[in-house]
């Protein structure tokens, strides 16, 4: 057995024992959540609205599962329900109708649960710069209940599997690049297990080395942690090296979900952009200009 199987395993044995014995993370069944639009042209008065809505399934009936140890990724253009997806999955929203999981813990019920294996990783990473890395990973384990001198070396052999070493670890994340910090943002977003961890464009804005250093990150962490990541981003091949599987939503419904292969298969085509445009009717580069002129 390799040490880093023995990692994992000692990782294994520390999960919580309320926590369901189950392969799956995340199961959505049939969930849907209508937002109540303002129609435009109707009556409305400076500091509010008092015209008519009408409603909008930004989720519509969306039934799918994600297993534990998986990257799944997330997909569609503006307006699909991708954020509204997350925001569900992270229990801050709760669906209209269905019924939706993690961990085994329902979302409309067990909130303060579900939060605590939950970690959001964006490319504004909310953390303390002034402070080191492994300053930013001991105050995160203070926040999960961590005692002190666990929390200390827990972030120590994080940090050094990971391949981040003595000098970066205490050097003030200000002085690292913007890929060394996504990393750290990353490692901290480990420090509970199991974990599932919300990818949200992990290498938007980096340069193409800092971009491949963190795919590799993501890669290593797979293979290392008891973790589960929902991914969202905005490259295509990224999407296709990190993701186990891929959901593409549009108009608020699951178009496609399949391995990257299998979408191409299916789609008849060696290109991931190619799938998309014939689900979506989109092209890429429309959803990055739509981005772009956000
Ligand atoms: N709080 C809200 N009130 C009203 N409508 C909302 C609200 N949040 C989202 N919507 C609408 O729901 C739909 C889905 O939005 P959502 O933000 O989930 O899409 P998205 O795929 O994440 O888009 P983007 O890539 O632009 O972030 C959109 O039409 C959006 O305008």
């Amino acid at each position: 057995m390799t040490t880093q199987t023995i990692e994992k395993d000692s990782e294994q044995a520390n999960r919580p024992s309320d926590l369901p014995e189950s392969p799956v993370a995340i199961s959505c069944r049939q969930i849907s959540k209508t937002f109540y639009e303002p129609v435009k042209g109707s009556r409305s008065w400076k500091n509010g609205f008092l015209g008519r809505k009408r409603p909008l399934k930004a989720v519509d009936q969306v039934s799918f599962e994600v297993f534990q140890g998986e990257v799944f990724g997330l997909l569609g253009p503006n307006g699909s329900g991708k954020s509204t997806l997350i925001r569900l999955l992270s229990t801050l929203l709760l669906p209209d109708s269905g019924r939706l999981t993690v961990f085994g813990y329902d979302v409309s019920k067990d909130q303060h649960q579900i939060r605590r294996f939950i970690n959001r990783v964006s490319v504004e990473a909310s953390f303390f710069k002034k402070l080191s890395a492994m300053e930013n990973l001991r105050y995160a384990a203070r926040i999960y209940g961590l005692p002190q001198e666990e929390g200390r070396e827990k972030a120590l052999s994080i940090l050094s599997r990971l391949g981040i070493d003595q000098e970066k670890a205490h050097t003030s994340l200000e002085n690292l690049s913007r890929g060394m910090q996504q990393k750290v943002a990353i490692a901290r977003a480990l420090m509970t297990s199991p974990t599932l961890v919300l990818l949200d464009e992990p290498t938007t804005g980096l340069d193409p080395k800092s971009k491949r250093d963190v795919q590799e990150f993501v890669e290593e962490v797979m293979d290392t942690h008891d973790a589960t990541i929902i991914l969202t981003t905005h490259d295509m091949d990224e999407a296709e090296r990190l993701c186990d599987r891929i959901a593409i939503i549009d108009h608020g419904q699951i178009v496609a979900l399949d391995t990257p292969q299998g979408l191409k298969d299916h789609v008849g085509t060696n290109s991931m952009e190619e799938v998309f445009f014939r689900l979506t009717g989109k092209s890429w580069e429309d959803v990055l200009a739509d981005e772009n002129h956000e």
